[in-house]
C-alpha cells in the first residue's frame, strides 16, 4: 500500500490491510471490527479506539457509550449494525442505508447491498465462510461477549448451538397440506421437514444459524386511552419504523421552561398502536411453534409498566399457540411420532403481589410529600432565598402531581382486578 493511499484511507481499513496484523487473534479482531464497521460506512469510528490498543471485545460497548459514535445518525446505524450482526443480517427488516457519503465509505448510490459488498460484508452481515479461523474466533468473542483462547478452539468448535427460533426467512404455514412420510423417525429428515413446511436444512445454513440470536425483543405500543385523551396527555411514543421508536420525554429547565428530549431505541420489531393481537402473534409466537417439534424449549413473556398492555397482549397468545400446536400435531408427519401435549396456565399475580405493589406506590408518593414538607419548613426560615425554594418546590410538586395521577389510575385498576378476582365481593366466612 502506497504512502499516499494509506494517508487518505480511513485508519480502520489500514489496520485490516496491514499484512503484519493478520497473525494474532487481537489484531485479527481489530480487522474484523474494522470490516464490520466499514460495512455500514462507520469505519472512522474504529480508528481512534482500535489504534490505542483498546480490547476489541469492548469496542462495541465503548462505541455505544459515546466514545465513538457522536451523532444520533451514527448511533442509530451502529445499533442497527449490532442488531443485524446478532441476527446474521437476515432478519433486518430493512437495510441500514447510509444517508450520507462517509469519507472512504460506501456511497449512497452503491448502498450496502451493492454486489461489491453483498459478497463480502453487507450491513452487519458477515460472510462467515470467507473468514479464516482467527477472524472467526475473534468475531465470536465479540459477538458472544467472552474471550476465546485459541487453545480452547476444539472445545469451542464442538460446543453445540441451538438453531435460532427466529429465522426470518422462514414463513411457516399451518394451513398447507402436509404430505407426510409414513416412516417412524425420531428426527424428521430434511425431506420430511420440507414437506411439513420447514425450510430445507442445509449445512451452510446451519452454520449461519449457529451465530443467530436466540432472543427476540418485540415492542408493542398501546393506543392512548380515553382517560389519557380526556386529561389531554401527550402521546410520548412515536413508532419510527418496524424496528425503532422514539420516546419524547417532557422535561423542565431550571427556569421552568418546558422542553422535550427525544430518545431513540431499536428493537427486533416494533408494533404500533394499530396492530391486532393476531399480528402480534404472527411476529412473536407463531414462528417458534414448529421449533418446539424439534425438541427445543421456547418461552414468551411480557415486560412493562403497569397498564402498558401486557395482559391485553399476552392473553390471546396461549389459545392461538394451542390451535397451531394442535394443527401441527395432527399432521401425519408428527402424528406418527406420538407426541403428547400438556397445557397448564396460571397467572403469577396474586392478591399479595397486588397489595405489595400498591403499597410501594403509596410509599413513593409519601416520600415526595415528605420532601415537600422539608422544603416548606426550610423556606419558612428568615433570610431564605425564596427564588431557589420556589424552583425546587415546583419540581417536587410536579413530581407529586404525576405520582398522584398514577396512584389514582393504579387504585382504579387495583379495584377492578379485585372485583375481577371476586375478592371484594367474596363473602367472609365465620371466623
Ligand atoms: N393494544 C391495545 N389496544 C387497546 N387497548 C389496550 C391495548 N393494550 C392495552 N389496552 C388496554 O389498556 C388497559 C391496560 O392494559 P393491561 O391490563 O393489559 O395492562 P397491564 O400491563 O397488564 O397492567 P398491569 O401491570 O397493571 O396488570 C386495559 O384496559 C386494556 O384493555
Amino acid at each position: 500500500m502506497g504512502g499516499h493511499t494509506q494517508q487518505s484511507k480511513p485508519a480502520a481499513t489500514a489496520v485490516y490491510d496491514h499484512p503484519g496484523n493478520a497473525g494474532t487473534t487481537g489484531d485479527g479482531g481489530d480487522a474484523v471490527m474494522a470490516r464490520w464497521l466499514q460495512s455500514a460506512g462507520l469505519q472512522h469510528l474504529a480508528s481512534p479506539l482500535a489504534s490505542t490498543g483498546v480490547n476489541q471485545r469492548l469496542l462495541p460497548n465503548l462505541l455505544m457509550q459515546g466514545y465513538g459514535a457522536q451523532s444520533m445518525e451514527e448511533k442509530q446505524r451502529l445499533l442497527k449494525l449490532m442488531r443485524n450482526l446478532n441476527f446474521n443480517g437476515e432478519s433486518a427488516s430493512e437495510p441500514c442505508t447510509p444517508t450520507t457519503q462517509s469519507p472512504g465509505g460506501i456511497g449512497v448510490s452503491e448502498g450496502y447491498y451493492s454486489p461489491v459488498f453483498r459478497g463480502d460484508f453487507g450491513a452487519g452481515l458477515l460472510d462467515l465462510h470467507s473468514m479464516d479461523d482467527t477472524e472467526l474466533l475473534s468475531l465470536l468473542s465479540l459477538a458472544r461477549g467472552f474471550e476465546l483462547e485459541t487453545s480452547n478452539m476444539e472445545h469451542v468448535n464442538s460446543e453445540p448451538f441451538e438453531p435460532s427460533h427466529f429465522m426470518p426467512a422462514v414463513n411457516y404455514s399451518f394451513d398447507g397440506d402436509f404430505d407426510a412420510p409414513t416412516s417412524q423417525q425420531q428426527k424428521p429428515s430434511p425431506d420430511t421437514e420440507a414437506a411439513a413446511g420447514f425450510p430445507p436444512v442445509d449445512k451452510k445454513n446451519n452454520a449461519r444459524e449457529n451465530n443467530v440470536a436466540k432472543i427476540k425483543v418485540v415492542v408493542r405500543k398501546r393506543p392512548v386511552n380515553k382517560k389519557e385523551i380526556a386529561r389531554k396527555e401527550d402521546d410520548i411514543v412515536t413508532v419510527s419504523d418496524n424496528a425503532s421508536l422514539i420516546v419524547h420525554e417532557p422535561k423542565l429547565k431550571v427556569d421552568l421552561t418546558a422542553y422535550v428530549e427525544k430518545h431513540e431505541f431499536c428493537f427486533d420489531a416494533v408494533l404500533d398502536e394499530h396492530v391486532t393481537n393476531d399480528e402480534v402473534y404472527g411476529v412473536t409466537v407463531q414462528p417458534i411453534i414448529p421449533i418446539i417439534f424439534q425438541r427445543t424449549k421456547a418461552t414468551c413473556f411480557a415486560y412493562g409498566q403497569t397498564g402498558s398492555g401486557k395482559t391485553y397482549t399476552m392473553q390471546p397468545l396461549p389459545l392461538r399457540a394451542s390451535e397451531d400446536l394442535m394443527r401441527l400435531l395432527h399432521q401425519p408427519v408428527y402424528r406418527s411420532q406420538k407426541f403428547k401435549l400438556w397445557l397448564s396456565f396460571f397467572e403469577i399475580y396474586g392478591e399479595e403481589a397486588l397489595i405489595a405493589s400498591h403499597r410501594k406506590e403509596i410509599e413513593d408518593t409519601m416520600e415526595i410529600v415528605r420532601e415537600e414538607m422539608k422544603l416548606l419548613a426550610e423556606v419558612d426560615q428568615p433570610g431564605s432565598l425564596i427564588d431557589n425554594y420556589v424552583t425546587q418546590l415546583s419540581f417536587v410538586l410536579s413530581r407529586k402531581a404525576a405520582s398522584l395521577v398514577s396512584l389514582q389510575a393504579r387504585l382504579a385498576r387495583f379495584q377492578h382486578r379485585l372485583k375481577e378476582q371476586e375478592i371484594l365481593s367474596r363473602k367472609r366466612g365465620p371466623r
